[in-house]
């Protein structure tokens, strides 16, 4: 697999890095105007670091575009004419829709949207993807790219900005989740570092006790609530206190803001 990584800041690494990991590529181009903080790159013997996005894209099959919105037209404009049928576009870019792509490069490319998150660098992102009607044919290639770095969902193009908010924001969310369980762990007398390992250790537990029993999560809260216990009275408490209103408010607002910029 020949990779590009047109736009290689914080997102766009976190997926070079996902992917030198799971040695998902032959060859790897990583682009972006000032290379500098990038040239480290080039010691995986496979990594190409350069600002010549045309370059980039003549060598390369699958081309991964996570620049900021703002750059991703002219981008287009200048590599366009280098596309060919061995191209499959790969846009992680927020509120970029597919019918605006198409109306830069063509309808005839396979054109991917993809929204990983930034997990992907440990090969644990949550990512969605649609495609245009074409790229329907390399849809499973692309989900192939992201399961090697955690897990995909197929989706309709209309859901890719509230699966922006659920799973690139949330990361976010969980992590200031985590935060303040280890500021509780700490009041309760833990030192910094073992309450952030007590919170994100037992965080990463319960995710997974959903992801390999299929239960419910109020099943899982029903075994550790014990009648008259500590847990339902802290669990209660955090409830009196707004914590599944002020999450769920939370994510309306984002996604009311993003719907917001797309427009803009
Ligand atoms: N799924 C997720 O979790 C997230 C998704 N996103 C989305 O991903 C995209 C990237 O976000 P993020 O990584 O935070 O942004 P960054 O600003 O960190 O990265 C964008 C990169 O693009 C480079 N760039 C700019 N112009 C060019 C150009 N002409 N050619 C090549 N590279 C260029 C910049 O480097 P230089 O200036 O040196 O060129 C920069 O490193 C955005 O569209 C954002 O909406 C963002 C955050 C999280
Ligand atoms: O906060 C943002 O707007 C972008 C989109 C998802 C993650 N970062």
């Amino acid at each position: 697999m020949k990779v590009a990584i047109i736009g290689a800041g914080n997102l766009g690494l976190a997926i070079a890095k996902g992917i030198l990991h799971s040695n998902g590529a032959t060859t790897m181009y990583l682009t972006k105007r000032n290379t500098k903080s990038i040239q480290e790159f080039e010691k995986y013997g496979n990594v190409t670091v350069t600002s010549d996005n045309q370059e980039a894209v003549k060598n390369s099959d699958i081309l991964i575009f996570a620049v900021q919105p703002g750059h991703f037209t002219t981008i287009l404009e200048q590599t366009k004419d280098l596309l060919t049928e061995k191209h499959v576009i790969i846009s992680t870019i927020t509120g970029f829709r597919i019918p605006r792509i198409e109306e830069i490069i063509g309808s005839d490319k396979y054109i991917i949207r993809s929204m990983p998150n930034t997990a992907i660098s440990v090969g644990k992102s949550m990512t969605c993807i649609c495609s245009n009607e074409l790229g329907k044919k390399r849809i499973d290639l692309a989900k192939a790219i992201f399961n090697r770095m955690g897990h995909t969902l197929e989706i309709p193009e209309e859901q890719m900005q509230a699966a922006t908010v659920i799973c690139a924001s949330g990361i976010a969310f969980w992590m200031r989740l985590i935060r303040a369980t280890t500021q509780g762990a700490i009041q309760l007398g833990f030192d910094a570092k073992e309450a952030q390992e007590l919170a994100m250790h037992t965080c990463n537990g319960a995710a997974s006790l959903l992801i390999e029993s299929g239960s419910h999560p109020e099943e899982e809260i029903d075994r550790v609530t014990t009648p008259k216990g500590c847990t339902i009275e802290g669990l209660n408490e955090m409830e009196h206190q707004g914590l599944s209103s002020s999450l769920i408010k939370g994510i309306v607002s984002s996604y009311e803001k993003i719907s917001h910029i797309r427009k803009a």
